[in-house]
């Protein structure tokens, strides 16, 4: 018996046939277009991610030894989509959760004095990155649809409620609750929306998705919308929790960190709803049939895969993502280069949107192999910048770092990062654990698997990578870098 998962990421969609011992089957992946419009903004059109969905799925399921027994949705989180309930058409383009184009919303609803009360209800900040505002920004530029979706014509949600959506032809409209806990329009000690924060943030309530626990049977897909399939969608989670969970970090304590768009670290904080005031975020990490919840504290940092792919996009410095490990390694450092890839303003621990990206300590020596070697080193540098909150202000323990993700197959990277924290970095053998913790979520919610325990044992390692000599002259000259991307836009 086998699972299907499907992850529906920022840069492409992932679909895993993932087996009863663990093992992937088999895989298909599809990228699709970024939409830039304007700087700062970022966009994708849901058109375009549900034909990648059906993509990757009808690859994954072509390599497959059979039909699998039931789906699983986990997504790029906080995204903002909308579509016509009857027609499932998307009548604009999603407003992608690096887009900072509500930096002014939120800077209007600071200076209105919600900040506190938002924190202490959603466990977020006021920042563009959540999809609470972006929600406010459509009700003030698309005055149309926004009437719209408050008569019920027209669909609010998130990536996996449009996947779920699209999947089982329009018959559910859900969103699970680690998703909800994104929005800003989330209460997260009643578990559920909040009529405050929906009116705050000009939301019709009755146009968002029902919440449901992150597995369990949500809906049945529809074979004439998904591929001939007659499926149960029976686990649903937010990527970053997704991966936390194919991480096997079912302990309080257990943390991960993904390395793909952007780099997300995550830790297990129970049944406890734990708050940082010192830049972390408080989240759901999942929901369980019965409806009991277990929290996660996340750092999130917007821009790390994304440096490299703009060095490969953007300035065409690189043939691949991956070759940057070979440019790296060809020189010994990067030459006192440092570049802040803040290119979408900055997450965890700074929250600033108006910072933008930086490279400075450019030489005449200056090479591609520096300005490369520098952008690995930014990445392990963000990551340490997060995890220094949770051991400091946080008061928390990371005695290992468990690394997956795109990027996480690059063995420097690795190495710089347990060099940086100075704590060993385990990658397991799958490094696509998002779309495996969708398939274990599913997987458990059809019964396959009776507990997360019998999970835990198909975790694999690949590689451990132990802490070296650390650098700490070029963290002090990145920590002056930052200071200088700060309040730029
Ligand atoms: N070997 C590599 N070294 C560095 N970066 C990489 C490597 N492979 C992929 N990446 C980066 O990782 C990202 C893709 O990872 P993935 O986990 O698929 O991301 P997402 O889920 O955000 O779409 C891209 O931004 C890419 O530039
Ligand atoms: O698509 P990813 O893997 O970069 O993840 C995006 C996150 O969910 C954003 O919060």
């Amino acid at each position: 018996m086998t699972v299907l998962a499907v992850d529906a990421g920022t840069t492409g969609v992932t679909a895993l046939v993932v087996a009863e011992d663990g093992r992937v089957e088999s895989q298909g992946y599809e990228e699709f277009a970024q939409y830039f419009p304007e700087p700062g903004h970022v966009e994708h059109e849901p058109d375009e991610i549900w034909e990648a969905t059906l993509s990757a799925c009808r690859t994954a399921l072509a390599g497959a030894s059979g039909t699998p027994t039931c789906v699983g949705v986990t997504n790029q989180r906080e995204t903002a989509v909308l579509w016509d309930r009857a027609t499932l058409a998307a009548p604009r383009r999603a407003i992608v959760w690096q887009d900072r184009r509500t930096a002014p919303i939120c800077a209007r609803l600071r200076e209105g004095g919600h900040e506190e009360r938002v924190a202490e209800l959603t466990g977020l900040r006021l920042d563009p990155y959540f999809t609470g505002t972006k929600f406010t920004w459509l009700s003030e530029h698309a005055p149309d649809l926004w009437g719209e979706a408050g008569a019920g014509r027209v669909a609010l949600g998130t990536v996996d409620s449009y996947i779920v959506s699209r999947m089982t032809g329009g018959a559910r409209h859900v969103t699970d609750a680690s998703n909800a806990s994104r929005t800003l329009l989330y209460d997260l000690s009643a578990a559920a929306w909040s009529p405050e924060l929906c009116e705050l943030f000009n939301v019709p309530l009755r146009a968002l998705p029902e919440i449901v626990p992150s597995y369990g049977e949500a809906g049945r897909t529809d074979p004439s919308a998904f591929l001939g399939l007659d499926l149960p969608v029976s686990g649903i989670a937010g990527d970053q929790q997704a991966a936390l969970f194919g991480q096997g970090c079912f302990s309080p304590g257990d943390v991960k960190c993904t390395y793909g768009t952007g780099s997300f670290v995550l830790i297990n904080t129970g049944e406890r709803i734990v708050r940082s005031d010192a830049g972390l975020l408080t989240t759901v990490a999942w929901q369980k049939p019965s409806g009991e919840l277990t929290y996660a504290l996340e750092g999130a940092i917007f821009v790390t895969g994304a440096a490299v792919q703009w060095l490969r996009d953007g300035l065409g410095l690189l043939g691949t993502a991956p070759e940057s490990e070979a440019v790296a390694r060809s020189v010994p450092d990067s030459g006192g280069v440092v570049f802040v890839p803040a290119l979408t303003g900055l997450g965890a621990p700074h929250w600033d949107p108006s910072a933008r990206g930086a490279i400075v300590g450019l030489t005449r020596g200056t090479t591609r192999a520096h300005l490369v070697r520098a952008t690995l080193e930014a990445i392990a540098f963000e990551v340490r910048d997060v995890v220094e909150v949770m051991t400091g202000a946080a008061g928390l323990d990371v005695p290992t770092l468990k690394a997956d993700g795109g990027a996480s197959a690059n063995d420097l990277l690795m190495q710089m990062q347990a060099d940086q924290l100075a704590t060993p970095v385990e990658r397991p053998v799958v490094h696509d654990t998002t779309a495996l913790g969708a398939a274990f979520l599913a997987g458990l919610g059809t019964g396959l698997w009776s507990s997360p325990e019998e999970l835990a044992r198909t975790w694999r390692l690949d590689r451990r990578f132990e802490p070296g000599e650390r650098d700490d002259a070029a963290y002090k000259h990145w920590l002056r870098a930052v200071e200088r991307a700060k309040h730029w836009a």
